[in-house]
This record gives C-alpha cells, sequence and structure tokens, in this order.
C-alpha cells in the first residue's frame, strides 16, 4: 500500500494510504455525512475543487455503476474515507470505486479517522488542504505551503470551469407542456429528468448564455415558459452575470425556479445578501421547515454559502415582497425564498434528491404549476 497524506491548512497532517489516483490535490476539504450516494456525490459539479471527507465509515460497498453519474465524471478535487469496501457487491456495479477513482486520476486517501478530521473541520470551519502520495509527498513544510499558497473557496468563480460548452436539450417525457431554459451553473443530470417527468422540454444553456438566448432558448422566437437556475460550484457573490440575467427574467415576469447556487443568485438579484458559513450542510438528511404550512422535509444538501436573513422574515425587494420562507432548524440558516410580487421562487437543498430522500420532489410540480399559470 502507498501512503497517502491529508495536510490541512491548521497545519494537521493525517496518514494513511493511497486511494485512486497517486498524486497531488489542491482544494477546500469539506464533510458530507451521507451514508450513501457517494457516487453522486462525487459527480455532482457543485463539489469542484472540494476535498470531500466522508463521515460513514465505510465506503464504496455498491461499487460504481454507469446509471448514477450527475455529470461527464468525477468532480470532485479528492476524496477521503475511513474503509474503503474490499469487495462491492451490487447488481448494477459495473468496478469498484477505488478503479474508477484511479481511472479518472483522482487522487483519494482511506484509512484515516474520517470522524475526527470532521469535528476539526466543524470546530475550525471548512479549510484548503491538500492530499499528497507518491511523489507528490514530501516533507510536511512543503506540503503546506502548497496547501497555504492555493486559492480559497471565498471569492472563488468556478461555474465558467463546470458548465456545459454547447447548449443542448433534454426532452420532454410524453407530450411536451412546457418549455424550460435552464442556465447551467454545474447543473446535476437529474434535474431536466425531473423536469421532463413534469412534461418541460428543458434547453440547457452555458453560464455564459446572453438575456437574448435565455429568453429564447430554442432560437424559434419564443419566450420559454420558465427559467431555472441550477446547483453549482464557488462563491455566490462573483456570479455577477447570472444575478444581471435573473434580475432581467424577474422583471419580465418570467416564471423562475432556482436550487442551491440557483437560490443564491435569485436571493441577489433581489438584494438580499450571502455569506460564507462555517463549514455548510453537507448530507442527505437535513431537516427544513416550510414557513409557509409549517412542514418540515427531510433533504439533500451542499453548501458552503447561505442567504443571509431572518427565517420567516418578509422582506422588500425591487420585485415586491420576499418571504425567507424555508430555514434548517438545525441552525436556522435560511433555505429557500418565495417571492410574493413576481413569480419566482428558490430552494438551497436539492429536491432532485441525487442522492436523497424524495420529500422535497413536489417543488418541481410547484415550479409546473407556475409556468401553467401564466
Ligand atoms: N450545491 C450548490 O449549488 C452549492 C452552491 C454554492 N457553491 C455553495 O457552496 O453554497
Amino acid at each position: 500500500m502507498d501512503e497517502a497524506v491529508l495536510v490541512l491548512e491548521d497545519g494537521s497532517v493525517h496518514r494513511g494510504e493511497a486511494f485512486g489516483a497517486l498524486g497531488r490535490t489542491l482544494g477546500e476539504a469539506v464533510f458530507t455525512t451521507g451514508m450513501t450516494g457517494y457516487q453522486e456525490t462525487l459527480t455532482d459539479p457543485s463539489y469542484h475543487r472540494q476535498i470531500v471527507v466522508a463521515t460513514a465509515p465505510h465506503i464504496g460497498n455498491t461499487g460504481w455503476n454507469d446509471e448514477d453519474d450527475e455529470s461527464q465524471a468525477i468532480q470532485v478535487a479528492g476524496y477521503v474515507v475511513r474503509d474503503p469496501a474490499r469487495r462491492p457487491s451490487n447488481w448494477r456495479s459495473r468496478r469498484s470505486l477505488t478503479d474508477e477513482l484511479a481511472r479518472q486520476g483522482v487522487v483519494g486517501l482511506a484509512g484515516i479517522d474520517t470522524r475526527a478530521v470532521t469535528r476539526r473541520l466543524r470546530e475550525a470551519g471548512s479549510m484548503r488542504a491538500g492530499l499528497f502520495s507518491g511523489e507528490a509527498l514530501t516533507d510536511t513544510t512543503t506540503m503546506r505551503a502548497q496547501v497555504l499558497d492555493s486559492p480559497e473557496m471565498a471569492g472563488a468563480d468556478l461555474a465558467g470551469a463546470v458548465t456545459t460548452r454547447e447548449p443542448y436539450t433534454v426532452p420532454a417525457t410524453g407530450d411536451t407542456r412546457f418549455r424550460v431554459a435552464a442556465l447551467d451553473l454545474g447543473i446535476k443530470a437529474n434535474t431536466p429528468r425531473m423536469l421532463a417527468e413534469r412534461g418541460a422540454e428543458t434547453r440547457v444553456l452555458p453560464s455564459t448564455a446572453t438575456i437574448d438566448e435565455l429568453l429564447d432558448p430554442f432560437g424559434d422566437g419564443r419566450a420559454p415558459d420558465g427559467v431555472f437556475l441550477s446547483n453549482g460550484p464557488g462563491d455566490p457573490a462573483t456570479a455577477n452575470h447570472a444575478v444581471e440575467l435573473t434580475a432581467e427574467v424577474l422583471r419580465r415576469g418570467v416564471p423562475l425556479f432556482g436550487i442551491c447556487f440557483g437560490n443564491q443568485i435569485l436571493a441577489r438579484a433581489l438584494g438580499l445578501g450571502t455569506y460564507k458559513m462555517r463549514y455548510g450542510h453537507r448530507g442527505i438528511n437535513v431537516p427544513v421547515i416550510d414557513h409557509t404550512d409549517g412542514t418540515v422535509a427531510i433533504t439533500s444538501q451542499n453548501h458552503g454559502f447561505a442567504v443571509a436573513g431572518e427565517p420567516g422574515a418578509r422582506v422588500d425587494s425591487p420585485f415586491g415582497t420576499v418571504h425567507l420562507s424555508h430555514s434548517c432548524p438545525n441552525d436556522g440558516t435560511v433555505e429557500g425564498l418565495t417571492c410574493e410580487g413576481v413569480p419566482a421562487f428558490s430552494v438551497q437543498y436539492h429536491p432532485e434528491a441525487a442522492a436523497g430522500p424524495h420529500d422535497a420532489a413536489d417543488l418541481f410540480d410547484r415550479f409546473a404549476t407556475l409556468m401553467g399559470g401564466r
């Protein structure tokens, strides 16, 4: 077994075994508490430039299949687990997680107490980190200097690195009832699928799309029935182009739905602020209260930034009143917005549930209703 080392920005060094590819990788160390769904996590573009630490001790049990990828490739900068499965077992598995990481050149680390690392990240906050193995493994001072030289997540503009180069269309399942323009800031494959099941034909556009392209997504002179803002990596404070597009969509009154990064962009277009959380929410059992009816949903989450404000409050915006309609009871983080003056809403969590519970799937129905009600 080759040795591999996790070096955190705080100077702590965690020694384990190489897992996947050998080499060096730098990124923001974050932890996720999901006990399953690692294939969806690793291929979620929102994790771009993050080294993901799994608190669940056994990872890789169901191997790697050809169906569950959320994008074209593994997106995480690195992966840290405690005890990788020695032999995967699942009827859909095609190869092991270890082999897939190696095949895609993703550097990982196994055999360390990931819960101890998590406690450190929980107390001190997410921080820059590096994984080093093979020839990249040198002395601690040199490795830490490389970590300290790497860019911070705050201020990172990353949507351009993961967005589609060319627009593409995902057809509706059955009859086309709606036509949706989706701004791809790091979209997951399951989202257009969820829209398709509700009769939406989705045109997925690069993050650099102009307002004319967004409002005529199929190039036939017709406005879309709705605009979707996807999830994505990086700091929402940098996403000025997406914020400007969103403000124009709101001005035109086209129905709009945003998820995660999309929630943060809608917030900014409404004049609200965003901030970096200490360690974020990453897992598949995060509770969210809907302040409109008091119900609680268990949700899939992956965010390190959040919208500033008082849960349940109503605030003024250039587009009328905004209800900070959803929040997380664990820590009072704002988890969703409902505009009362324009047809727009968004959530900080993942109704596409990949991986995760399906409690929030009805948000796609809500978007369909909003589009149908025009
Ligand atoms: N999943 C997402 O869209 C994440 C949004 C943003 N990058 C954050 O970390 O908060």
